[in-house]
C-alpha cells in the first residue's frame, strides 16, 4: 500500500514521505523502548539495592523525551502529507480527466469521477493524515516490546513471538471480511448516487410527462437506496465477528503470556518485579493492537479507494505527439475518414475538403454523423481509420495547445456560465480589453440582447443561460468565437425555432464569423445552405455528395431531390429571415432507409 502510495505521489513527494515513515517508525519504536524499561525499574525498585534505579529513570526521561519529540513531528508532517497529497491527487486526476477522450463522459463515469475526488482523495489522504501513526504504534510498539523482552528472560519473549502468526492469520481473516462487506457496499452506493444524478437531470423531462415521484426512475432511485441500506446492514454483520475475532485473539495471545509468567514465577524461575511489569506491559498493549485491527478496515477502504484512482489514471488518454508539427493554413481534410463509438460505426470512409478561408455547410439525415466530423475535426475523438488534416498535416501531429488555438467550437447547446454576458463573451479570450469585447458582441449583435436586459452589461445571465432564448445564447457564443478570433470555426447551428429579428441576427453573426475563417457549418437552416461556398452531403456515413447550391441542383442527386421538395412546400421563400427553419427540411433528406 505504501509502495503504491508513493508510485501514485510520484517521485517529488518520495523524500518528504521517507521522512515521515521515518519519523513515525522512530517514534513507535522509542514508545516500545520506554514501556520496556518499565522491567528494569520495577527490577531495581523491588531489588535489594532501589539505587540502581535512576540510571534506568535517566533512560526513560530521555527515551519518553525522543519520543515525544518524534511523535510530535510525526504528526505535523502527517498533516502536511495529507494536505499535499489530495493536492497532488486532485492535479493528476484533473489532468488525467482533461486529456480523455470526450466519449468516455457518460452519466455513470461522472458520478464516479466524482466520488473518486471528494470521498475516495479524503480515504486515501487519511491513511498519512490518521491511519498511519495508529497503525505503526500498534505494530511497532508491540514488536519491538516483544524484541526487547529477549533481553529480559527469553521464555516469555519466545512464547510472545509464538502467538503473532496466530493473531497475524485472525488478522488477515478479519480485513478480508470486511474488505468484502465494503466492496459490495462501496458498490451500491455508487449505483445509488448515479441514479440521484439521474433523477436529478431528468426532472425537466419526468414533470412534463406528470411522473416525477412515481415513475419507473423514481422506482429505480428507490430500489438503488434500498440497495444500499442492504449492503451496509451486511457489511456490519458481516465485518462485526473479524473485529470481535480479532480482540479475542489477542486478549487470548497475552493471556497465554501471563499464564506462563505467573507458571515461571510460582517456579521460582521469573522474579515478582519482571512479573508485574509483563502484567503491567500486557494491560497496555490490548488497546492499541485492538485499535489498529479496527483500523485496517479502514485501511482496506484507503486501499480500494486507490485502487479506483489508479484504474482512472490508467485509463489511455489521446496520444500527444513526441515531435509536433505545424498545420501550413487552415485548410481541413477528410481523408477517407472512419470512425465509430464504441465499435459502432458512424462514419465509413468520409472524405472531404474544406478550404481554407471558405465557408462548408453539413447537410444531412439525423443521426448521419455531422457532430460528429466537428468531433473528429476538433480532436475530441481520434479517428478509427484515415485522417484528419489541418493545413496538411494530422491533428493527431499538432500539439494539442495550437490545435485549440487553432479552432473555435460553436455549440448548438449553448452554455453560460453564472456571471455577466461581458464575463461569458470574455470566455473566448481572458485577456481581452472591454473595447474587443464589446466590438466582438457588436459584430454578433449581442449588443442588441444588452441594450433590453435591465441592468445591461452587468445583468447576471445565470447558470446554464436562462435568461437567454436558444438563438440569443448562441448569439453569445458566436461572439466569444469572434473574440477568440481562432481562423477555423466549427459551429452547429441553433435549431430552435428562431422569431424573424433572431434569425436574421444570427445570420449576420455567422456572416461576421465566415469572415476570412474556414467555416464548417452543420446547417439547419437553409438560408445558411444557401450561403455556403461548399455543401457536403453526409449520408450512409459517406459524403455522398458535394458542390455549390447550383452545381448540386445541376447533378439532380440527393441535395436536388430534397431542394425539390422544399420547393414544393408552401409558404416557403427563400429570404434571409424568412426562411423556415432548417432542421425540419433537412430532416426530409431522402433517407436510405426510406428506399430513396
Ligand atoms: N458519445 C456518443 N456515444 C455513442 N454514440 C454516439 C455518441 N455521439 C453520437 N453517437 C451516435 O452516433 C451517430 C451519429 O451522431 P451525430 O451526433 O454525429 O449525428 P448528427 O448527424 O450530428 O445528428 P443530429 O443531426 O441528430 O444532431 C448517432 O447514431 C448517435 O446516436
Amino acid at each position: 500500500m505504501i509502495r503504491r502510495l508513493f508510485t501514485l505521489l510520484g517521485p517529488e513527494h518520495r523524500g518528504e514521505l521517507r521522512s515521515l515513515l521515518g519519523w513515525l517508525v522512530g517514534a513507535a519504536v522509542l514508545q516500545g523502548a520506554a514501556f520496556v524499561l518499565l522491567v528494569p525499574i520495577l527490577r531495581a525498585l523491588l531489588g535489594d539495592n532501589p539505587d540502581d534505579v535512576w540510571p534506568w529513570i535517566l533512560a526513560l526521561v530521555a527515551t519518553t523525551a525522543g519520543y515525544g519529540f518524534a511523535h510530535r513531528v510525526g504528526l505535523l508532517a502527517s498533516a502536511d502529507a495529507g494536505a499535499g497529497l489530495s493536492r497532488t491527487v486532485h492535479h493528476r486526476i484533473g489532468d488525467r480527466v482533461a486529456g480523455l477522450p470526450l466519449g468516455w463522459f457518460s452519466a455513470d463515469r461522472t458520478a464516479a469521477v466524482n466520488q473518486l475526488a471528494t470521498r475516495d482523495v479524503m480515504d486515501v489522504m487519511g491513511v498519512f493524515a490518521h491511519l498511519l501513526r495508529p497503525l505503526l504504534t500498534g505494530f511497532v510498539t508491540p514488536g519491538v516490546v516483544v524484541a526487547l523482552m529477549y533481553v529480559f528472560d527469553w521464555r516469555l519473549a519466545l512464547a510472545a513471538t509464538l502467538t503473532v502468526p496466530m493473531l497475524a492469520l485472525v488478522y488477515r481473516w478479519s480485513t478480508r471480511l470486511a474488505h468484502q462487506a465494503d466492496a459490495a457496499s462501496d458498490a451500491a452506493q455508487v449505483d445509488a448516487g448515479g441514479r440521484v444524478l439521474e433523477f436529478a437531470r431528468a426532472q425537466r423531462v419526468l414533470r412534463v410527462f406528470g411522473r416525477g415521484a412515481t415513475g419507473p426512475a423514481a422506482r429505480a432511485l428507490d430500489e438503488a437506496l434500498e440497495r444500499q441500506r442492504a449492503a451496509g446492514h451486511r457489511q456490519l454483520s458481516v465485518a462485526v465477528p473479524g473485529l470481535i475475532g480479532f480482540a479475542v485473539a489477542v486478549q487470548a495471545a497475552f493471556t497465554v503470556v501471563i499464564i506462563l509468567g505467573t507458571y515461571l514465577a510460582l517456579d521460582g524461575s521469573l522474579d515478582a518485579p519482571t512479573l508485574l511489569a509483563v502484567l503491567a506491559l500486557a494491560a497496555r498493549f490490548i488497546e492499541p493492537v485492538a485499535e489498529a485491527a479496527a483500523l485496517g478496515a479502514e485501511l482496506q477502504k484507503a486501499s480500494r479507494a486507490l485502487e479506483r484512482i489508479e484504474n482512472l489514471l490508467a485509463l489511455p488518454t489521446l496520444p500527444t505527439p513526441a515531435a509536433p508539427r505545424h498545420p501550413e493554413g487552415t485548410g481541413i481534410e477528410l481523408d477517407n475518414v472512419v470512425f465509430g463509438y464504441e465499435g459502432r460505426r458512424v462514419l465509413s470512409g468520409a472524405s472531404a475538403w474544406l478550404a481554407e478561408g471558405t465557408m462548408t455547410a453539413l447537410v444531412g439525415p439525423s443521426g448521419s454523423g455531422k457532430t460528429t466530423v466537428t468531433r473528429l475535426i476538433a480532436r475530441f475523438w481520434d479517428t478509427d481509420s484515415g485522417a484528419v488534416r489541418i493545413g496538411g498535416v494530422d491533428v493527431r501531429e499538432i500539439d494539442p495547445d495550437e490545435l485549440t488555438s487553432l479552432i473555435s467550437v460553436v455549440f448548438q447547446d449553448v452554455y453560460l456560465f453564472e456571471g455577466s454576458i461581458e464575463d461569458n463573451i470574455r470566455v473566448g479570450r481572458s485577456g481581452a480589453s472591454a473595447e474587443q469585447v464589446r466590438e466582438a458582441a457588436r459584430l454578433a449583435r449581442v449588443d442588441e440582447i444588452v441594450a433590453r436586459l435591465p441592468e445591461g452589461w452587468d445583468t447576471r445571465v445565470g447558470e446554464g443561460g436562462s435568461a437567454l432564448s436558444g438563438g440569443e445564447r448562441q448569439r453569445v457564443s458566436i461572439a466569444r468565437a469572434i473574440l477568440k478570433d481562432a481562423p477555423i470555426v466549427l459551429l452547429d447551428e441553433a435549431t430552435s425555432a428562431l422569431d424573424p429579428e433572431n434569425e436574421q441576427a444570427v445570420a449576420q453573426a455567422l456572416a461576421a464569423l465566415a469572415n476570412n475563417r474556414t467555416l464548417l457549418v452543420i446547417a439547419h437552416r437553409l438560408g445558411t445552405v444557401m450561403a455556403a461556398d461548399q455543401i457536403l452531403v453526409l449520408e450512409r456515413g459517406l459524403v455522398v455528395e458535394s458542390g455549390t447550391h447550383t452545381q448540386l441542383i445541376g447533378t439532380g442527386g440527393r441535395y436536388a431531390a430534397f431542394w425539390q421538395r422544399r420547393r414544393g412546400a408552401e409558404g416557403w421563400r427563400l429570404a434571409p429571415g424568412t426562411a423556415p427553419t432548417g432542421e425540419a427540411a433537412l430532416a426530409r433528406l431522402p433517407h436510405p432507409a426510406a428506399g430513396h
